[in-house]
Protein backbone atom coordinates (compact mmCIF):
# COMPACT_ATOMS: atom_id res chain seq x y z
CA UNK A 1 0.00 0.00 0.00
CA UNK A 2 1.96 3.07 -1.40
CA UNK A 3 -1.01 5.38 -0.53
CA UNK A 4 -1.08 7.37 -3.56
CA UNK A 5 -4.20 8.63 -5.71
CA UNK A 6 -6.33 6.06 -7.67
CA UNK A 7 -8.00 8.97 -9.49
CA UNK A 8 -5.89 9.98 -11.75
CA UNK A 9 -6.17 10.20 -14.92
CA UNK A 10 -4.59 8.05 -17.60
CA UNK A 11 -2.06 9.06 -20.44
CA UNK A 12 -4.95 8.77 -22.75
CA UNK A 13 -7.52 10.91 -20.75
CA UNK A 14 -4.59 13.42 -20.42
CA UNK A 15 -3.64 13.62 -23.97
CA UNK A 16 -7.08 13.93 -25.40
CA UNK A 17 -7.76 16.11 -22.86
CA UNK A 18 -5.42 18.43 -24.17
CA UNK A 19 -6.76 17.48 -27.65
CA UNK A 20 -10.22 18.99 -26.29
CA UNK A 21 -8.24 21.93 -24.43
CA UNK A 22 -6.87 23.01 -27.39
CA UNK A 23 -10.04 22.42 -29.77
CA UNK A 24 -11.69 25.41 -27.57
CA UNK A 25 -9.59 28.01 -28.92
CA UNK A 26 -10.79 27.51 -32.81
CA UNK A 27 -12.75 30.00 -33.45
CA UNK A 28 -14.72 27.88 -35.95
CA UNK A 29 -18.73 28.36 -35.31
CA UNK A 30 -19.15 24.79 -36.22
CA UNK A 31 -16.62 22.61 -35.83
CA UNK A 32 -13.75 22.91 -33.07
CA UNK A 33 -10.49 20.80 -33.47
CA UNK A 34 -7.60 20.08 -31.56
CA UNK A 35 -4.74 17.66 -32.01
CA UNK A 36 -1.75 16.68 -29.83
CA UNK A 37 1.71 15.26 -30.77
CA UNK A 38 2.90 12.65 -28.06
CA UNK A 39 6.20 11.02 -28.37
CA UNK A 40 6.84 7.21 -27.37
CA UNK A 41 8.27 8.13 -24.19
CA UNK A 42 4.96 10.06 -23.31
CA UNK A 43 6.03 13.57 -23.47
CA UNK A 44 3.57 16.24 -25.30
CA UNK A 45 5.20 17.43 -28.55
CA UNK A 46 2.99 19.71 -30.26
CA UNK A 47 -0.44 20.73 -30.14
CA UNK A 48 -2.52 22.78 -32.54
CA UNK A 49 -6.43 23.80 -33.40
CA UNK A 50 -7.79 24.91 -36.48
CA UNK A 51 -7.64 28.25 -37.52
CA UNK A 52 -6.68 31.06 -40.04
CA UNK A 53 -2.69 31.56 -40.72
CA UNK A 54 -0.75 33.84 -38.77
CA UNK A 55 -1.86 37.34 -40.63
CA UNK A 56 -5.24 36.26 -41.27
CA UNK A 57 -7.45 38.16 -38.92
CA UNK A 58 -10.09 36.04 -37.68
CA UNK A 59 -12.20 38.87 -37.93
CA UNK A 60 -11.95 39.25 -41.80
CA UNK A 61 -11.55 36.31 -43.40
CA UNK A 62 -15.22 33.78 -43.83
CA UNK A 63 -16.42 31.56 -41.30
CA UNK A 64 -18.80 30.50 -43.77
CA UNK A 65 -18.97 26.77 -44.73
CA UNK A 66 -21.50 28.04 -47.74
CA UNK A 67 -20.77 29.97 -50.70
CA UNK A 68 -17.71 30.29 -53.72
CA UNK A 69 -14.51 29.11 -52.31
CA UNK A 70 -12.88 32.07 -51.85
CA UNK A 71 -16.06 33.07 -49.82
CA UNK A 72 -15.41 30.06 -47.20
CA UNK A 73 -13.75 28.79 -44.44
CA UNK A 74 -12.29 26.13 -46.46
CA UNK A 75 -9.85 28.51 -48.57
CA UNK A 76 -8.09 29.92 -45.80
CA UNK A 77 -8.05 27.74 -42.21
CA UNK A 78 -5.44 25.39 -41.28
CA UNK A 79 -6.42 22.09 -39.85
CA UNK A 80 -5.41 21.31 -36.55
CA UNK A 81 -3.63 18.02 -37.14
CA UNK A 82 -1.53 20.19 -40.04
CA UNK A 83 -0.76 23.16 -37.04
CA UNK A 84 0.10 20.19 -34.54
CA UNK A 85 2.97 19.48 -37.06
CA UNK A 86 4.19 22.81 -38.02
CA UNK A 87 4.05 23.93 -34.49
CA UNK A 88 6.57 21.52 -33.62
CA UNK A 89 10.51 22.90 -34.38
CA UNK A 90 12.19 20.26 -32.44
CA UNK A 91 13.35 17.92 -35.49
CA UNK A 92 11.45 14.41 -36.65
CA UNK A 93 8.14 13.19 -35.51
CA UNK A 94 8.92 9.81 -36.90
CA UNK A 95 7.16 6.99 -34.74
CA UNK A 96 4.87 9.68 -32.43
CA UNK A 97 1.56 9.40 -31.80
CA UNK A 98 -1.27 11.90 -32.46
CA UNK A 99 -4.37 12.16 -30.33
CA UNK A 100 -7.29 14.29 -32.51
CA UNK A 101 -10.76 15.05 -31.50
CA UNK A 102 -11.94 14.37 -34.95
CA UNK A 103 -10.66 11.72 -37.44
CA UNK A 104 -8.62 13.44 -39.83
CA UNK A 105 -9.43 14.57 -43.40
CA UNK A 106 -7.47 13.12 -46.51
CA UNK A 107 -4.98 16.45 -46.67
CA UNK A 108 -4.31 15.77 -43.35
CA UNK A 109 -3.56 12.28 -43.55
CA UNK A 110 -1.51 12.76 -46.26
CA UNK A 111 0.77 15.40 -43.79
CA UNK A 112 0.74 12.95 -40.52
CA UNK A 113 2.03 9.99 -43.24
CA UNK A 114 4.43 11.92 -44.36
CA UNK A 115 6.14 12.97 -40.93
CA UNK A 116 5.93 9.48 -39.94
CA UNK A 117 3.49 9.56 -37.33
CA UNK A 118 2.97 5.74 -36.35
CA UNK A 119 -0.46 5.76 -34.43
CA UNK A 120 -3.42 8.27 -34.26
CA UNK A 121 -6.12 8.19 -31.63
CA UNK A 122 -9.30 10.21 -32.30
CA UNK A 123 -12.72 10.85 -30.80
CA UNK A 124 -15.14 12.08 -33.21
CA UNK A 125 -15.50 10.81 -36.35
CA UNK A 126 -18.93 12.59 -37.94
CA UNK A 127 -17.40 12.36 -41.76
CA UNK A 128 -17.55 9.07 -41.63
CA UNK A 129 -18.16 7.70 -45.15
CA UNK A 130 -17.46 11.07 -47.19
CA UNK A 131 -15.22 11.00 -50.01
CA UNK A 132 -12.18 12.63 -47.48
CA UNK A 133 -12.84 10.47 -44.90
CA UNK A 134 -12.72 7.02 -47.34
CA UNK A 135 -9.56 8.58 -48.98
CA UNK A 136 -7.86 9.26 -45.42
CA UNK A 137 -8.77 5.75 -44.07
CA UNK A 138 -7.15 4.46 -47.60
CA UNK A 139 -3.93 6.03 -47.45
CA UNK A 140 -3.04 5.80 -43.94
CA UNK A 141 -4.37 1.93 -43.72
CA UNK A 142 -1.53 1.73 -47.30
CA UNK A 143 0.97 3.81 -45.03
CA UNK A 144 0.81 1.42 -42.26
CA UNK A 145 -0.32 4.34 -39.56
CA UNK A 146 -2.55 2.02 -36.66
CA UNK A 147 -5.94 4.43 -36.22
CA UNK A 148 -7.61 3.93 -32.83
CA UNK A 149 -10.74 5.20 -32.10
CA UNK A 150 -10.92 7.22 -28.46
CA UNK A 151 -12.99 4.93 -25.37
CA UNK A 152 -13.95 7.86 -23.16
CA UNK A 153 -14.89 6.30 -20.01
CA UNK A 154 -17.74 9.01 -19.69
CA UNK A 155 -15.81 10.77 -16.87
CA UNK A 156 -16.13 14.24 -16.77
CA UNK A 157 -12.93 16.56 -16.19
CA UNK A 158 -13.77 19.72 -14.67
CA UNK A 159 -10.99 22.69 -14.84
CA UNK A 160 -11.94 26.00 -12.66
CA UNK A 161 -9.88 28.64 -14.78
O1 LIG B 1 -8.84 16.91 -40.66
C1 LIG B 1 -9.49 17.92 -40.33
C2 LIG B 1 -10.69 18.23 -40.93
C3 LIG B 1 -11.28 19.43 -40.65
N1 LIG B 1 -10.71 20.28 -39.80
C4 LIG B 1 -11.33 21.58 -39.55
C5 LIG B 1 -11.48 22.45 -40.77
C6 LIG B 1 -12.71 23.27 -40.48
O2 LIG B 1 -12.33 24.40 -39.70
C7 LIG B 1 -13.54 22.31 -39.63
C8 LIG B 1 -14.57 21.57 -40.44
O3 LIG B 1 -15.66 22.42 -40.64
P1 LIG B 1 -17.10 21.87 -41.05
O4 LIG B 1 -18.00 23.03 -40.85
O5 LIG B 1 -17.42 20.71 -40.13
O6 LIG B 1 -17.01 21.43 -42.48
O7 LIG B 1 -12.65 21.36 -39.10
C9 LIG B 1 -9.55 19.97 -39.16
O8 LIG B 1 -9.01 20.75 -38.35
N2 LIG B 1 -8.97 18.77 -39.44
ZN1 LIG C 1 -7.53 17.94 -42.33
Amino acid sequence: MSGKRTDYISWDEYFMGIAQLSAMRSKDPNTQVGACIVSQENKILSMGYNGFPKGCDDDEYPWNREGDLCDSKYAYVTHSELNAILNYRGGSLEGTKLYVTLFPCNECAKAIIQVGIAELVYADDKYNGTPANLASRRMLTSAGVKMTPYRSNGRILELKV
